[in-house]
This record gives structure tokens, C-alpha cells and sequence, in this order.
């Protein structure tokens, strides 16, 4: 059977949000440095912080000097999560050129990730919207939990779909599907993006797979066929939510670019250079990096 795999695959980097929302021990120095070479690797969407409560996740509270001081390359897009109005006056405030609304397909994440419920986080995500667009700043929406949930355990299909589509209807450019704990495997994750696709463009569909049980890669793979061509990955296989134990890392950036680059697929990315970026900030973190290709290729 000939499978159909897009020619090109854009890659969303969040290894310096989500990748280091977890890390205590690394400086607003370290960060700089990995989203410039990031952007120099070819990097061109790169999540670079999160104007969330400093006091839930204080390893993301220098997310302003971040956004004033990073060099921007042209052509790279600079994005930053935002879960309420305050977040994001001070990510347009920094200078964000792009902002992320979160929500999830589990009542009880939602819950302990942004200490509300699914409609409750709707409600607040409207006056989010309405600013964002009134300075035509994009907003991209990521639906957490949808191949499983930390405290509920399997999440309905139906739930997934519905919670993507409400945040497109609002205006959401693009929903970013997180496995947020890893734990789908390849023949549910595409089943998931079917049924998404239901009610959501699939064109307007993107991948955010963790890692956690080894799947991502495959995942990705039997989502590739419907059609899905954007996937979140995270150079080093970097990150981890602070409110889902048991998350790993997200799919590592660099393997997820040799498997692309090994089908023919482009995505614009120079791998010794990734390579590269995520041995430096592992090496700020004190351990060798998480992508498999990284170390098979490191001398
Ligand atoms: C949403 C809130 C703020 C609600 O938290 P809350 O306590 O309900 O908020 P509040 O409105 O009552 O405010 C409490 C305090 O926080 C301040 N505050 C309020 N908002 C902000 C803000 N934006 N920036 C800075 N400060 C803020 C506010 O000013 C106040 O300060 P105080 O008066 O106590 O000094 C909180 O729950 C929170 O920050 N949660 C974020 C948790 C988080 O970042 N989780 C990780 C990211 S999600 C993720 O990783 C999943 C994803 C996206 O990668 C996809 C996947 O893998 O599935």
C-alpha cells in the first residue's frame, strides 16, 4: 500500500518553553543563546517563553527579559503562551510576535494546569482573542491531553474534537494536539487526528507529541498520512509539564529532523546545527541530550 506523506514539514521548536519550563538551573543567558541557534540551525517558529503566573511556574518568570533582549533573525517567528489577558499585555508588551492560548480535553488538567474548568478557560480565552486580534497579533491554540490525561486516564475522541474546534471558531490560526503525557500509540493518535479533522481543517492541524513512552516518532508518522504537516518537537528531547507528572520530554527535534530528512520531506533545517544547540544547552544543564541522534552523531 504507497502511503502519501507531505513534501514539507514545518516544525514548531519548544524546547525553550516547554522544554525548560521544568529547569530550575538555567540562566536567562543559557536561553538566549539556544533561541539564537536555534534560529540560526533554521529554525523559523520558536516558542521562546510563557507570561504565566510566576508563582506556578517560576522557572518561565524571566519570559520578558527574554523576548526584550533575544536578537530577532528575520523571517523566524517568536511565540509565547498566554492563558489570560494579563499574560498576554505583557507578552505584547515584550515584544511577542506570536501568542499560544491553552486549554485541555481533561476537566481535571485543566484544573491543576490553569486552575479552571474547560468552559471557564473559553471564557477567558474570548477577551484573549478579541486583543490579540485588534493588534493583529496571531494566536495559535493547543488542546492538552488528547491521547490521555495524568488524572482521568483515556479522553473521548469527541472531547478532543470538540474543545479544537471551539478554539478555532474563535479564531485560533492553528491547533497544536499535545499528547501531553506520551502515552498514545501510533493506530489511537491518528484515529484522534481523524476524527479532529472532522471539525478542524486538517491543514490547520499541528502535532505536539511527548515522549515519555518511546512513541512519538511513530505517532507522528501514522499522522503524517492524514495529512497533518506541522509538528511541535523540542530540541535535546528537552521538557515536561509542571502539572503532569510523569511527562517526559517532547519528541526530540533532532530525530524527529533526521526521520523527515530520511523520507525526503524538507523542513529547512540544518541538522549539525541543531546537533549543535541542543549538545550546548545540555551541556548548561549539566547531562548529555535527550534526541537519540544527537548522541549516534556526537563524537
Ligand atoms: C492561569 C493562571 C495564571 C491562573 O492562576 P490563578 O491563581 O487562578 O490566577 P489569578 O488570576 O487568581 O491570579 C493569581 C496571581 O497570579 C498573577 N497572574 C495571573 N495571571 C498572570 C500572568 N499571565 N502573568 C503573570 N502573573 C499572573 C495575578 O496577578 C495574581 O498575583 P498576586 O495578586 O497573587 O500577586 C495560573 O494557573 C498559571 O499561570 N498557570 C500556568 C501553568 C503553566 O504554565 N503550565 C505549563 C504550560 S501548559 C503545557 O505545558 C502543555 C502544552 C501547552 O505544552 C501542551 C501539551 O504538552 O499538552
Amino acid at each position: 500500500m504507497t502511503k502519501t506523506y507531505p513534501n514539507r514539514v514545518s516544525i514548531f521548536e519548544v524546547g525553550a518553553r516547554d522544554g525548560l519550563q521544568n529547569e530550575k538551573a538555567v540562566t536567562t543567558a543559557d536561553k538566549l543563546t539556544l533561541i539564537d541557534q536555534l534560529s540560526a540551525a533554521g529554525l523559523t517558529r520558536i516558542e521562546a517563553g510563557s507570561f504565566v503566573s510566576p508563582k506556578w511556574v517560576p522557572q518561565m518568570a524571566d519570559s520578558g527579559d527574554i523576548f526584550r533582549q533575544l536578537s530577532k533573525r528575520p523571517g523566524v517567528v517568536y511565540s509565547a503562551l498566554t492563558p489570560n489577558l494579563k499574560g498576554l499585555e505583557l507578552a505584547l508588551d515584550a515584544g511577542a510576535d506570536e501568542v499560544a492560548i491553552f486549554g485541555a480535553a481533561s476537566q481535571s488538567f485543566s484544573q491543576r494546569n490553569i486552575n479552571c474548568s474547560i468552559e471557564e478557560s473559553i471564557e477567558r480565552f474570548i477577551p484573549v482573542m478579541e486583543a490579540a486580534q485588534a493588534k493583529q497579533i496571531p494566536v495559535r491554540g493547543y488542546v492538552s491531553c488528547v491521547l490521555g490525561c495524568p488524572y482521568e486516564g483515556e479522553i473521548q475522541v469527541e472531547e478532543v474534537a470538540r474543545v479544537a474546534e471551539i478554539l478555532y471558531k474563535m479564531g485560533c490560526y492553528e491547533i497544536s494536539l499535545g499528547d501531553t503525557i506520551g502515552v498514545g500509540t501510533p493506530l489511537n493518535a491518528r484515529r484522534m487526528v481523524e476524527a479532529v479533522a472532522h471539525r478542524v481543517p486538517v491543514e490547520k492541524l499541528a502535532l505536539h507529541f511527548h515522549d515519555t513512552y518511546g512513541q512519538a516518532l511513530a505517532n507522528i508518522l501514522a499522522c503524517l498520512e492524514t495529512g497533518v504537516s506541522v509538528i511541535d518537537s523540542s530540541v535535546a528531547g528537552l521538557g515536561g509539564c509542571p502539572y503532569a507528572k510523569g511527562a517526559s520530554g517532547n519528541l526530540a527535534t533532532e530525530d524527529l529532523v533526521y526521520m523527515l530528512h530520511g523520507m525526503g520531506i524538507e523542513t529547512g533545517i540544518d541538522l549539525n546545527a541543531l546537533i549543535e544547540a541542543g549538545n550546548n544547552i545540555s551541556q548548561a544543564l549539566g547531562r548529555v541530550s535527550g534526541a537519540k541522534v544527537a548522541r549516534a552523531l556526537t563524537e
